[in-house]
């Protein structure tokens, strides 16, 4: 069930009241253009609360997504539509990886390609928010292509497994804290649908994944793993709460229905 928040009810009851101005003057004062002073005294106290939410907003907008959710759940879907209606808010930062590039495939834009003794020595020197090794090769997000990202004015957005999650929150040198996003299927039987939707996977392979969510969904319920949730049981709704977080709102958005294993 979504929550109400606050920043849409006083966007729907100050900003009426007081008119279009008063957002136009907090994001002056954000901007640096405005000081406190030059602020009528007439609307200091709606000034004052719409401010603070802007500024709350606009850093929660530039911290770090991390989105993750079982294989199937619908991440891609999601973060398409987004890239899609904001091309120029989000970015992805370019992982490292010791496997060859595939034909077209750019260093420094698909991916870094290093050495397998290049990535292992930025293993040792904690370069890496999270990696993995995958048939033999390894794959990692460094914080510096993180903040690379940050400092082209953009969101960063990493997609990742609860593998990833895990190492993301033990990393050091990330503050300020990422914000943690969980994205569940409504059921397994949806899930597994949607799996096999995709066209692309054996029975086998849809087995395993499943036997993954059941264990990606368990760590999504530990207490303090994930900020927000939302059931991707509609996808325009989803989206909607989605939309939502990726720009910034950190409310909570959904609670979580028990897990049904069917
Ligand atoms: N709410 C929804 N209802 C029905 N189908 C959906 C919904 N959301 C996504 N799908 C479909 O589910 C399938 C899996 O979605 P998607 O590829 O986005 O998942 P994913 O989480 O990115 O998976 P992976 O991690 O394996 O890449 C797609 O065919 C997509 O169209």
């Amino acid at each position: 069930m979504a929550r109400v928040t606050m920043v849409p009810y006083l966007l729907d009851t100050i900003v009426p009241y007081f008119g279009e101005d008063i957002l136009r003057i907090c994001f002056l004062r954000e901007a640096g253009v405005l000081m406190d002073e030059g602020v009528d005294s007439q609307i200091q106290p709606a000034y004052l609360i719409l401010s603070r939410l802007v500024a709350r907003r606009h850093v929660a907008f530039r911290l770090l997504l991390v989105i993750s959710g079982p294989s199937g759940t619908g991440k891609s879907t999601l973060l398409s539509r987004l890239f899609l209606a904001h091309p120029d808010k989000f970015g992805f930062s370019v992982s490292h990886t010791t496997r060859t590039p595939r034909q077209g495939e750019v260093d420094g834009k698909h991916y870094y390609f290093v050495s397998r003794d290049t990535f292992q020595n930025l293993i040792q020197d904690g370069a890496f928010i999270e990696h993995a090794q995958f048939s033999n090769n390894y794959y990692g997000t460094s914080i510096q292509t993180v903040k690379d990202v940050a400092a082209s004015g953009r969101r960063c957005i990493l997609d990742n497994d609860s593998q990833g999650v895990r190492q993301i929150k033990t990393t050091k040198g990330l503050e300020p804290n990422p914000i943690y996003l969980f994205i569940s299927p409504p059921n397994m039987k949806s899930l597994r649908e949607r799996l096999k939707g995709q066209g692309s996977e054996s029975e086998s392979s849809i087995r395993t994944r499943l036997n993954t969510a059941v264990k990606e969904i368990d760590y999504s319920r530990t207490p303090g793993v994930h900020d927000i949730i939302i059931v991707n049981d509609n996808l325009d709704r989803a989206y909607v709460a989605f939309e939502r977080v990726a720009l910034g709102d950190s409310s909570p958005v959904d609670d979580l229905p028990p897990l049904d294993n069917n």
